[in-house]
């Protein structure tokens, strides 16, 4: 391996050991020291066949923290019977050249890349994290089980990587209300941090999963982010949450082929992930599609003009009391 790699570390003394380094390397400085970011550790998780938005991510988690650790973990817990978790790419050697890219990882960072056996040790783990709620719908409906089986492993790697913040992606904004709810209700003591999703000059968002697509069904996919850019034109024009749905659901249905399917279009409050209505004015449109055999997800915010924002009460998708006065 090129001695410009990354250093990584694939079990858990070695990561103890890289851990315990970074710790003496960044021992409180004097207050004097101006030069000093906002937290220690940042941690970035990813399942590798990195892209520019994980990179994006990397940086992001470079301006936050003095180290940072970034995780490469196809997790099984998060895969259903009959979805990718074979076929998922795989390429460490490709992941760590692309980690070791000007303005990215510093000597003093880690790649913690485990094997399965490494996170489980005693095979798949009895006890486990719920989404509750979060991960009864969109996401959590079309995948059972599948956002239990992100938070489970969310919380190990914040327990074996020790990190003050942990960013993600808005790409996946359900996993992000998901993993900003555990942290609460577990009282984990990590701070969560989102970066917006990076896209293709063209409009797609990046997913490792774009390398599934053939050329004709990149093209079809290209209905995903056009289908964002209607909805949110919808919203511009002053048209409520019903029209902004058949906006997105239009372009879908005009851009996708019969190889294709729609599976959920949707428009949620954006603090909340309630579905939007009358109330709402800050919303995030959701878009989850399979183009041919690859199963896409996406999402743009909007603003509702219809919005009759703090309206009533309710219960919100996380559990949490909405709306009205407090
Ligand atoms: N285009 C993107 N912009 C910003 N963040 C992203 C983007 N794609 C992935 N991420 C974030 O990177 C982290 C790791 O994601 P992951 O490794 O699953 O990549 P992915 O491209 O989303 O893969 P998949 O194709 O499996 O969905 C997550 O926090 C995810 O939200
Ligand atoms: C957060 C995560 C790394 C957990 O496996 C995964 O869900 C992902 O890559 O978004
Ligand atoms: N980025 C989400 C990981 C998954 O689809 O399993």
């Amino acid at each position: 391996m090129s001695t410009t790699h990354p250093a990584l570390v694939r079990d858990r003394d070695g990561l103890a050991a890289a851990l315990a380094a970074q710790d003496a390397a960044t021992l409180p400085r004097p207050e004097s020291d101006t030069g000093r970011r906002r937290y220690r550790r940042a941690v970035v998780m990813t399942m590798g066949a990195l892209h520019e938005g994980h990179l994006a991510l990397v940086e992001h988690a470079r301006s936050l923290a003095e180290v940072v650790v970034v995780t490469i973990f196809v997790n099984p817990l998060q895969f259903g019977p009959t979805e990718d978790l074979a076929r998922y790419p795989r390429d460490l050697e490709r992941d760590l050249r692309l980690l070791s890219g000007p303005g990215l990882l510093r000597p003093q960072d880690v790649v913690f890349a485990p094997t399965v056996d490494v996170v489980y040790p005693d095979g798949d783990p009895t006890v486990r994290v719920t989404a509750g709620r979060v991960g009864d719908v969109l996401e959590g409906a079309s995948r059972p089980g599948h956002l239990d089986g992100v938070l489970t492993v969310v919380l190990k790697l914040m327990h074996l990587t020790q990190p003050d913040v942990a960013v993600f992606g808005q790409k996946d904004a359900q996993q992000v209300v998901a993993v900003r709810r555990m942290v609460e209700d577990l009282d984990v003591p990590v701070v969560v941090a989102v970066h917006p999703t990076v896209r293709e000059p063209d409009g797609l968002a990046r997913s490792s999963r774009n390398a599934y697509l053939t050329a004709d069904e990149r093209e079809r996919a290209l209905g995903l982010s056009a289908a964002l850019s209607a909805g949110r034109r919808a919203a511009d024009g002053g048209q409520g949450a019903d029209e902004v749905v058949a906006a997105a659901r239009a372009v879908l249905d005009e851009r996708l082929s019969d190889d294709d399917a729609v599976d959920y279009v949707a428009l949620v409050d954006a603090g909340t992930f309630a579905p939007a209505d009358a109330r709402t004015d800050e919303a995030l449109l959701l878009l989850a599609a399979r183009v041919g055999s690859t199963r896409l997800i996406d999402n743009a915010p909007l603003t509702l003009r219809t919005g009759l924002a703090g309206a009533g009460r309710g219960s919100d998708a996380t559990g949490r009391t909405t709306g009205g006065a407090a």
